[in-house]
């Protein structure tokens, strides 16, 4: 493919034909691609070019010439540019379809023919997450909270977070006012000076309980114990935690977690079952939703009571402590320790006998399982947005469960994963479940039968 003639800072008029997985619209100039930010499938707009690669290049919308009809109009502007909301911009019913369609079009690529059943979305798409991480920042002498300008550190001061449970929005405030009553400062990244570099809060759905994490760059912070109290004021805070992060580094948390003041977790419900949550755990960021997508792998599993179940990447046990019940025994498989202590916890806490957690990567255990020739019934997998390791790929088929149900957050990595067990596994479906409205995030259900 020939590069056109354009060069950074062009303007030019662009007609998009397509939306990218990442939500941004799809130009053609000549066989060139643009990928445009704040552009629709059927608009033309005036656009900037940002940058050109060797192979595509990336534009900005300036102007919209023809608007599409499924553009949401009111949205603020704001959550598109700092990707809180990348696809807050299009209505809700198409968001849905784009995700059904992401999956079906990497199935065809891949001549996979498996249905893509519609999106299971949710009634009121916003408000929904139960943890935020927000970044802290020292603008004007005062300590601020916001969120990034896309691909930058800058940070743009920010009160309602869209998606975010209205309640940690409200939190997050006045945790930032009780740490400016006391000269606490944000902190300064060009610089690796200041002190509190990101307010993390968790709201448990059912019961309401919170927890807040400040993350420092110091351990010293004056007055700790009256900003403590003061947090801890709010009776649904249930834990305050300061974790402290000296490096000059993206990853959020650093290794030490200090118990600063309350019980050190909040408890949650799903499907019935009482969850403890540490704040390191992997915990699904979507209540309402997460009831869904469990209850369908679950329906998926088709358990009869008498199956030996493994739930691999089980992170707390969720998935496996949901379905116990309907099983003989279940195995969670999860590589982080501490979750797997949660999820031994969590089996106590609701009275679950036939579960055990191991920890361990899925691929060695499961290899292990396949050398002494254990059997499995029903395998649940759930892994990172990698998916699955080759070998446990290779250990799948020598173990050969009857029933695998896949869940995905990656339509990528689940096509190439189907496509590795298409030759021992018929796939009678997937279905999307919207666990993040407004972002460009798929997640779905797929069941496997061994042919
Ligand atoms: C998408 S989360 C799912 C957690 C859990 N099933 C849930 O619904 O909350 C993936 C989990 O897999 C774990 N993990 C990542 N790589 C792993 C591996 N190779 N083997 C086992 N667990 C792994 C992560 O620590 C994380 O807890």
């Amino acid at each position: 493919m020939d590069k056109p003639n354009i060069k950074k800072n062009d303007k030019l008029e662009l007609t998009i034909n397509d939306l990218s997985y990442e939500g941004k619209g799809v130009a053609k100039v000549d066989d060139f691609t643009l990928f445009v930010d704040n552009a629709l499938p059927d608009e033309t707009v005036n656009a900037v070019i940002t940058k050109v690669g060797k192979s595509y290049g990336f534009a900005r919308t300036l102007d919209i010439i023809k608007k599409s009809p499924h553009r949401v109009e009111d949205v603020d502007n704001v959550y598109v540019r700092t990707g809180i909301a990348p696809l807050s911009h299009l209505a809700y019913s198409q968001q849905l379809l784009f995700k059904q369609h992401q999956i079906e079009t990497g199935y065809q690529k891949a001549h996979l023919d498996v249905k893509v059943n519609e999106t299971l979305g949710m009634e009121d798409p916003f408000h929904y997450r139960n943890k935020a991480q927000v970044p802290v920042r020292q603008i004007d002498g005062k300590l601020t909270t916001g969120f990034y300008r896309r691909h930058s550190h800058e940070l743009i001061p920010m009160e309602d977070f869209l998606i975010q449970d209205a309640k940690i929005d409200a939190e997050i405030l006045r945790v930032r006012d009780i740490l400016r009553k006391y000269k606490v400062k944000g902190y300064d990244e060009e610089n690796h000076k200041g002190q509190i570099r990101t307010i993390m809060v968790r709201r448990a759905y059912y019961t309401g309980e919170i927890m807040v994490v400040l993350v420092s760059r110091v351990r010293d912070i004056s007055h700790y114990k009256d900003i403590t109290n003061e947090i801890l004021a709010n009776p649904d805070v249930k834990s305050v935690y300061l974790n402290i992060n000296e490096k000059q580094t993206n990853v959020i948390l650093g290794k030490e977690m200090l118990l600063l003041g309350g019980s050190g977790y909040i408890d949650d419900e799903i499907l019935g079952h009482t969850y403890r949550i540490s704040p390191r755990s992997f915990y699904q960021v979507n209540p309402t939703q997460t009831q869904r997508l469990y209850q369908l792998a679950i329906d998926k599993a088709d358990l009869k009571g008498n199956e030996t179940v493994v739930d691999a990447y089980s992170g707390i046990g969720t998935i496996g402590l949901s379905l116990a019940d309907k099983a003989k025994k279940v195995t969670g498989i999860e590589v982080i320790k501490d979750a797997v202590e949660d999820a031994k916890r969590n089996a106590d806490i609701n009275g679950i006998k036939n579960a055990d957690f191991v920890v361990g990567k899925t691929e060695y255990v499961l290899n292990d399982w396949a050398k002494d020739k254990k059997k499995v019934d029903v395998l649940m997998v759930d892994p990172p947005r990698k998916g699955l390791a080759a070998s446990l790929i290779d250990s799948i088929h020598n173990i050969k469960p009857k029933r695998i149900v896949y869940i995905s957050c990656n339509p990528a990595t689940l096509t190439r994963d189907l496509k590795a067990l298409s030759d021992i596994y018929d796939m009678t479906d997937t279905t999307p479940v919207d666990m993040f409205p407004m972002t460009n995030h798929i997640e779905s259900v797929t069941q496997l039968n061994l042919k």
